[in-house]
This record gives C-alpha cells, sequence and structure tokens, in this order.
C-alpha cells in the first residue's frame, strides 16, 4: 500500500454494512491530498474510495500518527449546504437548524497530547479504577466516567499536557477563542471524560454535534488492542445516508488528540473488535453542561442550491515549519458542474 504522508485501511462507516448500503446516489466525494500529487475519488454512500495509483478502500480512513506523529490538518467543504455565500465563515454559529451542516470552522487537527506510554498508563488505570462505568450523556448514550475519579497523578498528568500542549494550539488555530481561554481558562473539572467503547456494550456514538467551541478527543487505546472505531465525520448532506456515510474515518494513534470546533458533525465509529477508551474534552464558554446532542436529519427542501466551492488553498494552515496535509473535499455534482476540476490535483499550503 501506498504511503501518502498519512496511511489508509480499509474500513466501513459506522453500523453500515455493503447489503444494507444504496449503492448509488450520484454523490462522489474527492479527496484531494494535499502535496502528494493523488486524489481520491469516493461515490457515496459505500462505494470504494480508489486512489488515483489504483489501490481501493472501502472508505478512508486516516491515521494521524501512524505514519508521521503530527500534524494533520483537515478542511472541508461538506458536500451541499444551503447558504452559498457562507459556508465556512470566520466565527462559528450554532446550528442554525438540526438537519444544517454547521457553519463553523470546517477544521480538524491532529495534536500528540500524550506520549503513548501515558495514554496507555491512564487507559488501564481507568480499566482498573473502582468506578462505575455510567451513560452521562443526557441525549446520547456513552459508557463514560470522570477524569476526576483517576488518581490524582494520571489528573496531573492529563491536566499538565492540556495546559502545555493543546491549549496553545487551540489559541494558535482558533484565534476567536484565543482571548476566551485566557479570561474563561481550561481544562476545568466537569467536561473530562473517559470514554469506553466495547464490542458486546456501547460499540459507537450516533451522529451528532457536541455544540461546544472547541472538543479534543484522545485515543488512549493501543491500536492493537480494538478494530474499526474512530471519528467519523460527515461531509454529507441533509439526508440521514449520506450525514452518515459520506465523510471520513480519522482513527489517530495513541495519544494523538483530534481537535475540532465541537459543531462539527461526527460521530464514534463502532468498533468491531477489543475495547477503545478515548479521553473526551469540552471547552464551552460559559462553563460544563451538557454538551452531545444527535443530528436529526430532514428530508431537503426542494431545490435548495449546492455550495458553490471555496477551494480557499491560499489558506492552508501552515504553523512555522509544521508541515500539515490538508484535505479538500468537494462533491461531484459541483465537479460535473464543471465548478472542480475533475481530477486535478491541489498542493496544499502552497
Ligand atoms: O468516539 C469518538 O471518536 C467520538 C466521541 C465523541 O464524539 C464524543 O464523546 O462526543
Ligand atoms: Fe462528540
Amino acid at each position: 500500500m501506498e504511503r501518502l504522508g498519512v496511511s489508509y485501511k480499509a474500513c466501513w462507516p459506522s453500523r453500515l454494512t455493503d447489503a444494507e448500503a444504496p449503492r448509488e446516489d450520484g454523490q462522489e466525494l474527492k479527496v484531494v491530498i494535499a502535496g502528494a500529487s493523488r486524489a481520491a475519488f469516493c461515490r457515496a454512500p459505500l462505494d470504494t474510495v480508489h486512489i488515483c495509483a489504483g489501490t481501493c478502500f472501502k472508505a478512508a480512513v486516516f491515521m494521524p500518527g501512524d505514519m508521521h506523529p503530527v500534524p494533520l490538518s483537515i478542511r472541508y467543504w461538506p458536500g451541499q449546504l444551503d447558504c452559498p455565500s457562507q459556508c465556512i465563515p470566520d466565527r462559528p454559529s450554532p446550528l442554525a437548524g438540526s438537519h444544517r451542516v454547521p457553519r463553523v470552522p470546517a477544521e480538524l487537527h491532529a495534536v500528540q497530547l500524550l506520549s503513548p506510554l501515558a495514554a496507555a498508563a491512564i487507559a488501564s488505570e481507568s480499566r482498573r479504577a473502582c468506578v462505575k462505568w455510567e451513560s452521562r450523556g443526557v441525549s446520547l448514550p456513552t459508557q463514560d466516567m470522570c477524569v476526576s475519579q483517576l488518581s490524582s497523578a494520571s489528573q496531573a498528568l492529563i491536566y499538565d499536557a492540556i495546559k502545555r500542549r493543546l491549549v496553545p494550539f487551540a489559541k494558535a488555530h482558533y484565534p476567536h477563542l484565543a482571548g476566551k481561554l485566557e479570561k474563561n481558562p481550561y481544562p476545568k473539572p466537569g467536561n473530562l471524560f473517559i470514554v469506553r467503547y466495547r464490542v458486546t456494550e456501547q460499540r459507537g456514538l450516533r451522529l451528532h454535534s457536541d455544540d461546544t467551541a472547541l472538543t479534543f478527543n484522545c485515543c488512549l487505546s493501543a491500536p492493537s488492542t480494538f478494530a474499526g472505531g474512530g471519528t467519523f465525520f460527515t461531509t454529507g448532506t441533509s439526508n440521514r445516508e449520506s450525514l452518515q456515510l459520506d465523510g471520513l474515518v480519522v482513527r489517530p494513534a495513541s495519544g494523538v488528540a483530534l481537535v475540532h470546533d465541537g459543531h462539527l458533525i461526527h460521530a464514534g465509529s463502532d468498533i468491531l473488535l477489543g475495547e477503545r477508551l478515548i479521553l473526551v474534552g469540552f471547552y464551552t464558554e460559559d462553563g460544563p453542561r451538557d454538551v452531545r446532542r444527535p443530528v436529526k436529519p430532514k428530508p431537503p427542501a426542494e431545490g435548495r442550491a449546492a455550495c458553490p466551492p471555496r477551494p480557499r488553498l491560499s489558506d492552508c494552515a501552515q504553523q512555522g515549519s509544521l508541515e500539515h496535509s490538508v484535505i479538500y473535499f468537494s462533491s461531484a455534482r459541483r465537479a460535473a458542474a464543471g465548478e472542480v476540476a475533475a481530477a486535478g490535483v491541489h498542493h496544499g499550503a502552497s
């Protein structure tokens, strides 16, 4: 398998099997890997992803940390919005309607938060901890425990990593939050959890928005201890199938945290084997609260206009000497309309 800076593995998006999946909906996702001279095309929902070199997969799974520890930075343009001029504004705003793709910074970053060793130590302590794993989600069931139930040494490790690595990163990449993070420091007890997925219990988490200014999600389990899983980010349209299938799964190596605006619609992809433990943190400007909101897709309105592409290549985040892989998504409908070159390869950060 050719490696393109991020590695790919075959995987199904959450909950769906080949038999259940509609084959043709005309929607094709173009995945351009910046700087990699390759493009991938994904005919959603469950066709294969074709990397130009000819390798086929069921869906693209990005595993930041597997090959290059950090950073992976993804910007994406959801396939179909009804707000042509304001797809990706500079400031996040709450979901305008539960069926809409949120108007938020559509970026996803991967940050090495903990060393794999520290992640393993926290994972094993949470497995041993005499605590009840329970569902804390009011709107969405989860199996989780509060970080405050861990030993003070583990809590200190987590707090220190967040303060020293995550917060400075968040201030740099989400400048609209910098002042707020100064005034209202993070982390605070209450919105920091360890979430557990098991094949026999809770396998995944359905599509939702966290309704937070910022969310991070750090894998604690070693990749060899589970199969499937990962965080699914939709690039889909407003109908249920597209929301659940058009998108990508990101499965970071242990210790690597995904960081994103909490309004982005995402899901915990079902695990297929073993156990997956993640550390999840929510930053809300007004302190801890119940944050996860399920997404209830509604049928698209007649004649809703597709969003034109906004390939702001010049905007690509390029922090210092760090090399970001930037992945753009655009829809086949736009390509078909001649708005996006069908087979072009963009070089991000150029
Ligand atoms: O399992 C995941 O990767 C996603 C977790 C998540 O979205 C959440 O805890 O709110
Ligand atoms: Fe979430």
